[in-house]
C-alpha cells in the first residue's frame, strides 16, 4: 500500500521503516532539512537498535523515500500518518501545535483522492474530531487561495478522508522489535472502510510474518471509537507509570522497615494478576512519554472538573523519587559541597540516545545546587563527542576517568555494560568508593568485594 509518514522521530521513522520493510511503499516527510538529508544518505538520525539495518534494506528495496515536501507525501499516500511530537506545555497540557500544522498542511494538499488520515501522535482525547476540522480548514484555505468560490460551511470529509486513531506503544530502545511484535494494535474510528484499510496495512504484522516467534496466535486488533483509542494510549502509560511509582513507594517503606524491594517485587510479581514487569524500583521514571502523558491526562481530567488524585500522586512520588539519590548521598557523604559525584549513565533508559526528561538532568541540577561537581559516563553519549546540550556536567570518555577522584558514583541508567565494569580498579581510583545503585541493578556482593560501599533503593 502507499503510505506517507509525517514526522520522522522515534515513532515516525521506526513506523515508516518497518512498514517499508513489510513491503509497503513509504514516503517519510519531515520539516527538519538536516534530518531529511541524513536519512536520504541512508542513515538514521536517532539511535535505535536494528533501525539502521531495516532502513538500509528498505532503501535498497526501493520501498522508502525521505522528503521535506509535504505535498509530495500527501499525493503519494493512501494512508497518511501524523507522527509529530506532542510535548508538554508548562501547564502540563499537551502542545498540539505540530499536529495542527500537519493537519492543516494535509488539508491544503488534498486533491480529491480518498485518504485515511491516521493519528499516531499521542493527542488529547477528542483530537480525532479536531484533526478532521483542521484538515477541512486547510482544504478551505487552499481553495480560497486558488480563487475558488466555495461555501466553507458545506465542506465535508465524506468520501475525501477519514480520521483514524492508531496510538503507538513502542518503547525506545526496542522500538523495532516492538513494532514487529506488538501486544496489540488499537484502531479507533467511525468508518469501517478506513478501519479495513488499516487492517490490511498491518496484516503481515498481525499474522506475525515478521515476528520473532511466528508460531504465536495473531496480534489482537482492538477496534474502538476515536476517543476510546486516544484514551487507551493515556491510560496505558498512566497505568505503567503508576505501577512504577507504586513499587518505588514500597521501596521507600522497605528502606525504613528493613525489607528488600527486589525480593518483594519478585514475591508480588509472580501473582499473575499483578505481573512481574514494571516493578523495578529505582530513581523514578522519565523519558519523552510517561512524564508528559501522565501530566496531560491529569490536565484533561481537570478541564472536565475531575481531580485525578491517584495520577497526581503518581507524579508526586516520582518527583520525590528522583531526589532520593541525593538524600542517600547526603547520608553517606554528609555534605555534598565540594564533593565530586560520578553518574553512570545519562539517558532516561538504556539502548537509546534520548535525554528527554531523563532523571539524570534532575540529579545534575540538584547536585550543582548543593555545590557538588558532577561527572558522567554514558555508553552512547560519551562516544559521540557532543555535549548533547548538557551543562554543568563533565562527560567523560571512559569509566576510569569517571571514577578518578570521585567521592561517590550513582548508577542512573541500567545499561548492561555496567554489570561487568572493572569495579575493583574504579574503587582504587575514587576518593570514597561509594556507589548508589539508582536502579537496584548491580550485584551488591560483587561491588562490596571490589571495595565499594553499596547503597540501593529499598534494597
Ligand atoms: N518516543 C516514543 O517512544 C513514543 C512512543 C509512543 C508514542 N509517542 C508519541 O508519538 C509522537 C511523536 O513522538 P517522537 O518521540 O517520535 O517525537 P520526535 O520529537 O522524536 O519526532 C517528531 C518529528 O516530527 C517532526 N516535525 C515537527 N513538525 C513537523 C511538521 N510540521 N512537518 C513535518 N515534520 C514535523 C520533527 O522535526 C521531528 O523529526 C508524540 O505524540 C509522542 O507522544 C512517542
Ligand atoms: O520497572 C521499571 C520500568 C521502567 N522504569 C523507567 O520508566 C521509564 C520508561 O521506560 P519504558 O516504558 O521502558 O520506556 P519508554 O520508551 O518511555 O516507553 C513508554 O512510553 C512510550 C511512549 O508513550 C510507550 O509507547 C511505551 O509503551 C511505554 O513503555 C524509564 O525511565 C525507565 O527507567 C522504571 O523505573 N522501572
Amino acid at each position: 500500500m502507499k503510505v506517507c509518514v509525517i514526522g520522522t522521530g522515534y515513532v515516525g521513522l521506526v513506523t515508516g521503516a518497518c512498514l517499508a520493510r513489510i513491503g509497503h511503499h513509504v514516503i517519510c516527510v519531515d520539516n527538519n532539512e538536516e534530518k531529511v538529508k541524513v536519512m536520504q544518505a541512508g542513515q538514521s538520525p536517532i539511535f535505535e537498535p536494528g533501525l539502521s539495518e531495516i532502513l538500509r534494506e528498505s532503501i535498497d528495496a526501493g520501498n522508502i523515500e525521505f522528503t521535506t515536501d509535504l505535498k509530495a507525501g500527501v499525493e503519494h499516500g493512501d494512508i497518511l500518518f501524523i507522527a509529530v511530537g506532542t510535548p508538554a506545555l508548562p501547564t502540563g497540557e499537551s502542545d498540539t501545535r505540530y499536529v495542527e500544522a500537519v493537519a492543516r498542511g494535509i488539508g491544503s494538499h488534498l486533491t480529491g483522492d480518498y485518504k485515511v488520515i491516521v493519528n499516531k501522535s499521542t493527542v488529547p482525547i477528542g483530537s480525532g474530531d479536531w484533526v478532521k476540522m483542521i484538515v477541512l480548514d486547510g482544504l478551505a484555505d487552499a481553495k480560497k487561495q486558488a480563487g475558488e468560490a466555495i461555501d466553507t460551511s458545506n465542506l465535508d470529509s465524506k468520501g475525501l478522508f477519514d480520521v483514524v486513531s492508531n496510538p503507538e506503544f513502542l518503547r525506545e530502545g526496542s522500538a523495532v522489535f516492538d513494532t514487529f511484535n506488538p501486544d496489540r494494535i488499537v484502531l479507533g474510528g467511525a468508518d469501517p472502510n478506513a478501519i479495513a484499510k488499516m487492517q490490511e496495512l498491518y496484516e503481515p504484522i498481525v499474522k506475525r510474518q515478521f515476528a520473532e516467534d511466528q508460531s504465536l496466535p495473531p496480534v489482537p486488533v482492538v477496534v474502538t471509537d476515536l476517543s476510546s483509542a486516544e484514551m487507551v494510549k493515556y491510560a496505558a502509560n498512566a497505568f505503567l507509570a503508576t505501577k512504577i511509582s507504586f513499587i518505588n513507594e514500597v521501596a521507600n517503606i522497605c528502606d525504613r522497615v528493613g525489607a528488600d524491594v527486589v525480593q518483594v517485587a519478585k514475591g508480588i510479581g509472580l501473582d499473575s494478576r499483578i505481573g512481574s514487569k514494571f516493578l523495578q524500583a529505582g530513581l523514578g521514571w522519565g523519558g519523552s512519554c510517561f512524564p508528559k502523558d501522565v501530566s496531560a491526562l491529569v490536565h484533561t481530567a481537570t478541564d472536565y472538573g475531575y481531580e485525578a488524585i491517584l495520577l497526581e500522586s503518581t507524579i508526586k512520588v516520582n518527583r520525590h523519587q528522583r531526589v532520593i539519590v541525593i538524600e542517600k548521598l547526603q547520608q553517606t557523604l554528609k555534605i555534598l559541597k565540594g564533593k565530586t559525584v560520578g553518574l553512570l549513565g545519562l539517558t532516561f533508559k538504556p539502548d537509546t540516545d534520548d535525554m528527554r526528561d531523563a532523571p539524570a538532568l534532575t540529579l545534575i541540577d540538584e547536585l550543582n545546587r548543593l555545590g557538588a561537581k558532577v561527572k558522567a559516563y554514558d555508553p552512547l553519549l560519551s562516544q559521540s563527542g557532543s555535549s548533547h546540550g548538557l551543562s554543568n556536567v563533565s562527560v567523560e570518555t571512559d569509566v576510569e576517568r569517571l571514577a578518578d577522584h570521585c567521592d561517590a558514583l550513582v548508577l542512573v541508567t541500567d545499561w548492561d555494560v555496567f554489570e561487568t565494569l572493572n569495579y575493583k580498579r574504579m574503587a582504587e581510583l575514587m576518593t570514597h568508593p561509594v556507589i548508589i545503585d539508582g536502579r537496584n541493578y548491580l550485584d551488591r556482593k560483587m561491588l562490596e568485594e571490589a571495595g565499594f560501599q553499596y547503597v540501593g533503593i529499598g534494597h
